[in-house]
Parts: structure tokens; C-alpha cells; sequence
């Protein structure tokens, strides 16, 4: 059963330096109210880095095999009061699901690992490889005072791990078009990241007497060019061709010979994808107007007018080239463009038989969502703490063992996010047969099945 106590406690994060601080510590004292085991046990340590974030180090029997790390976060992004069935932190229950702020993104994870380690605890499980637990308290404003803090630390004690797990990706039910049947999708990278600042000065002046252009006109009509021209397509030049491959026995005749041939029809595929939002991030650098800002009242021409754009960029791109389509695209000197926060997409974790975080996955989802009818490699289309582990291993995966139907992304970071009780128990599942899985010192043999592999 979930800990609603977890997702009544509002750990929201505005802005670097504007954390529910109150909430984060609450937070923290409540997983050791509810976690007995995991807090007591002699080969857990437990650490508090950067203030809040929380590091478990469990020690296996067999110090010969390569810890492995679960990365999860505490905080969440603000929510509105309105727009809710339910309020927010209310942790309400209604027809089998438990509605709250967190429930999905990222809090799921955060006491779900928690929770299937103090069940195999209470089972005196003792486990043979030794892994670490990360729980963020800054995921959602960048990582850099909680998850990144926690990946110097270990760094510094020289860890390597065998494989890393985040959120990020899940399994999709009726998300991705022409696809019946649940996916498991994992993440095998992230796109960048690319935040610039706009801004327009011209003189202030009375209403009654306005310039031709005023600061405000010459912005908007920088931006509305910025959206109306979308950066270029580049599907089928990164790994969402591995991504499409895999799936694409999973599409009826004719779409199935179109995906497995995407060297071909992939200008053909991308037309139709781009239609949706999901689809959209999946084809090329997405450009995303999030912050406008200008004017202090009806009758002043504004001095000022800014505004934010953000681009997550597809993995086929660096952000030295989409920051000189933006130039190109703008093409205005009046508009000033300075960068708030730029990083490359990460890189890409292996994907092959000798991948043994894949293989430990792909068995873990077999044992405990049978109903899934792939288990493919895919692109998170946000960023996660994981980006800051890329010193302690090249095996990064961003899956959040969830069934997600076509309404449930937006519900992420949007209103009425929830998780439905089974689903919740399911993922603890995962994570408690994952824990177990991941004690075994040699790739399983491949898998005979009709899953695909
Ligand atoms: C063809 C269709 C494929 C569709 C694939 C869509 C898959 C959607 C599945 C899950 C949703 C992804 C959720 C991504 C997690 C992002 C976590 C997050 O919100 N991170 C923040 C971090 C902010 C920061 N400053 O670091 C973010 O990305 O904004
Ligand atoms: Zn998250
Ligand atoms: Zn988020």
C-alpha cells in the first residue's frame, strides 16, 4: 500500500534556491518513521547530503560483484489548487487510485524502493551485490545541491557501479499510435537541454504617443518565429531508430515494414508522429515558450520585455548548433539572447546481450508485467538526476516500472496526477524482484520467449 502520509508532505521546488525546506526535512523524518528496517539494519548506512537528499549505501555479502545504484526523488514541481479533481496534496483516494502531486513523478519511486527493501528486510534478505540508494531533494530544479552532491560523494570514495536506474521512461499502454499492446520503454539516454533568455529595450514612453515597435511587438514577433519554425527533423539519427526497430513487430501490416525499414520511410514516419506532443519529442529539438514577462500598466510603453525558451535536444544535436538556428531564426539584434543553462543530450548506455543492467531488467519485467509485449530501448524526452552519475558508469537507464495509458503523461507535472493502487504495488514488485535479480554474478541466458529481446 502506498505511504499516502509521503504525498501529503509538500515538497515542492519553485527555483534553486526555493525549496519547501520544512517539507524536505519532514520528509525525511517520516521515511524513517515508516521505514524501521531500512534505517536500523547493520549493513545499511544512511547518509543526509546536501541537507535533505538521503544516500543508502546497502552492503552486500559478495564484495566482489560491482555495486549497481536506484535513484529516485523526494521533491515536485508546484501544483495549482484548481484544475484538481482532488487537491493535490490530499493523497485522496478514488476508484482505485490515489491522486497527489508526486504520485507518479517522482515520490512512486522514492518510497517504492524503500519499501520493497524494508519487506526483503523483514524476510531477513540479506542481498549479495552491494547497491546504493539515491533520493534526491532537487530533481526538478536541476540536481546540483541533492543528486549531483550525492554522485561527487560517491566519486570521491572512488565507486563505480555496474548500472544505474532512474525515472524517466515506463511502460506505454496505447501511448505511442498504431501500438496495442504495453511497451516497456528503456531509456537509454536524455535529451539536452538549451534555456535561453530574450530581451527587448526601448524607450519608455506614454501609450498615447507609441514608436512603431515597442518592446513588447518586437519580442512576440521573435518568439512566434521561434514557434513557427520548428528546429529540423532528426528522427531515425538517434537512438529512437533503435527505439522504432524493436517495436516494430508490434505494428499491424503495412506500418510493421515501414518501421523496419526507417532508413527508408523515416521522412514518412516523422510527418505523421510529429502530430502529437509525445511524438514531436521524439523527432526532433522541441522548442517550448515558458516564461513571458513585460508591461506595468495600460498607458506605459514598457522599457523591458523578456521571455524563456526552452529546447530539449533530440540526440542527434549539440547545443552549439540549435543556439545558431536560434540566432538564424530570430534574426533580430534588437533582440538580446543570453543563455540561462545549456547541456549536450547524454550519452548513450549500452544496449547488448553483455549489458547486464538490461539483462536484469528485461527479466524483472518479464517475472512481473508478463503482459508486456516488447522491452525497448527509448529516449527520456526530460532530464533526471541520472545526468550527473555519467563519472561512475556508462549504464544509465531511466525506467519508472509504471504503466502509463495516453492520459497519464500529461498528467505529469499537469493536474490529476495519480497512480492507481495496483499499479503502485507493482512497481514495488519490480523493485523487490529487481533487488533479488540483481545478485546474480552472470548474464542470464538469453531469453527464448515471444518477448522481445
Ligand atoms: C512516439 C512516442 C514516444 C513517446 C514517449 C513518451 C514517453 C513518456 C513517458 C514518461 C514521461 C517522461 C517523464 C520524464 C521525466 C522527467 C523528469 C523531470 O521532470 N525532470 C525535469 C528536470 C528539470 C531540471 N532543471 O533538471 C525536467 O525535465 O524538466
Ligand atoms: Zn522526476
Ligand atoms: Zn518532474
Amino acid at each position: 500500500m502506498f505511504s499516502l502520509g509521503a504525498i501529503k508532505i509538500p515538497t515542492v521546488a519553485f527555483l534553486r534556491k526555493q525549496l519547501n525546506t520544512t517539507a524536505l526535512i519532514e520528509f525525511g523524518k517520516y521515511i524513517q518513521k515508516v521505514f524501521p528496517a531500512v534505517f536500523s539494519t547493520e549493513f545499511i548506512q544512511h547518509e543526509v547530503v546536501g541537507e535533505y537528499s538521503y544516500l543508502f549505501t546497502v552492503r552486500g555479502s559478495d564484495p566482489q560483484l560491482m555495486p549497481y545504484m536506484l535513484l529516485a526523488h523526494m521533491d515536485v514541481v508546484p501544483a495549482s489548487e484548481e484544475g484538481w479533481k482532488f487537491p493535490p496534496f490530499s493523497a485522496e483516494e478514488d476508484e482505485g487510485y490515489i491522486y497527489g502531486r508526486g504520485t507518479l513523478d517522482n515520490k512512486n519511486s522514492a518510497i517504492g524502493i524503500l519499501q520493497a527493501l524494508e519487506f526483503l528486510l523483514r524476510r531477513n534478505y540479506r542481498p549479495r551485490r552491494s547497491f546504493y540508494i539515491g533520493i534526491g531533494h532537487d530533481e526538478e530544479v536541476s540536481g546540483l545541491d541533492g543528486g549531483k552532491q550525492i554522485a561527487m560523494l560517491l566519486q570521491a570514495r572512488g565507486v563505480k557501479l555496474s548500472f544505474l536506474l532512474d525515472e524517466g521512461s515506463g511502460i506505454l499502454d496505447g501511448v505511442i499510435e498504431g501500438i496495442k499492446s504495453p511497451v516497456a520503454l528503456i531509456a537509454v539516454t536524455e535529451k539536452g537541454s538549451l534555456t535561453l533568455n530574450l530581451t527587448v529595450r526601448s524607450d519608455p514612453g506614454h501609450s498615447s504617443a507609441p514608436p512603431k515597435e515597442t518592446s513588447i511587438g518586437i519580442l512576440a514577433a521573435a518568439v512566434s518565429r521561434l514557434e513557427k519554425n520548428p528546429m529540423p527533423r532528426l528522427f531515425g539519427y538517434g537512438p529512437e531508430l533503435m527505439m522504432f526497430e524493436h517495436l516494430a513487430s508490434e505494428f499491424a501490416f503495412p506500418l510493421n515494414i515501414v518501421m523496419k525499414n526507417l532508413w527508408l520511410f523515416s521522412p514518412l514516419v516523422s510527418r505523421i508522429i510529429e502530430r502529437k506532443p509525445t511524438g514531436n519529442s521524439m523527432v526532433r529539438t522541441t522548442t517550448a515558450l515558458t516564461i513571458f514577462k513585460a508591461g506595468i500598466k495600460f498607458n506605459v510603453i514598457p522599457h523591458l520585455a523578456s521571455a524563456a525558451v526552452n529546447f530539449r535536444i533530440h540526440p542527434a544535436q549539440k547545443v552549439a548548433e540549435v543556439l545558431e538556428i536560434v540566432k538564424d531564426t530570430i534574426d533580430d539584434d534588437r533582440v538580446e539572447i543570453t543563455v540561462t543553462e545549456a547541456f549536450d543530450p547524454l550519452p548513450i548506455s549500452p544496449w547488448d546481450d553483455q549489458a547486464l543492467g538490461v539483462q536484469i531488467f528485461r527479466r524483472t519485467i518479464m517475472d512481473v508485467f508478463p503482459h508486456v509485449s516488447s522491452i525497448a530501448p527509448g529516449v527520456c524526452i526530460g532530464n533526471t538526476d541520472s545526468r550527473h552519475f555519467t563519472n561512475l558508469t556508462d549504464a544509465i537507464y531511466r525506467f519508472n516500472p509504471v504503466v502509463l495509458k495516453a492520459d497519464d503523461v500529461s498528467r505529469i507535472h499537469g493536474w490529476n496526477e495519480r497512480i492507481s493502487v495496483k499499479d503502485y504495488e507493482k512497481q514495488v514488485e519490480f523493485l523487490f524482484q529487481l533487488i533479488q535479480n540483481s545478485d546474480i554474478d552472470k548474464l542470464p541466458k538469453p531469453h527464448l520467449s515471444t518477448h522481445e529481446l
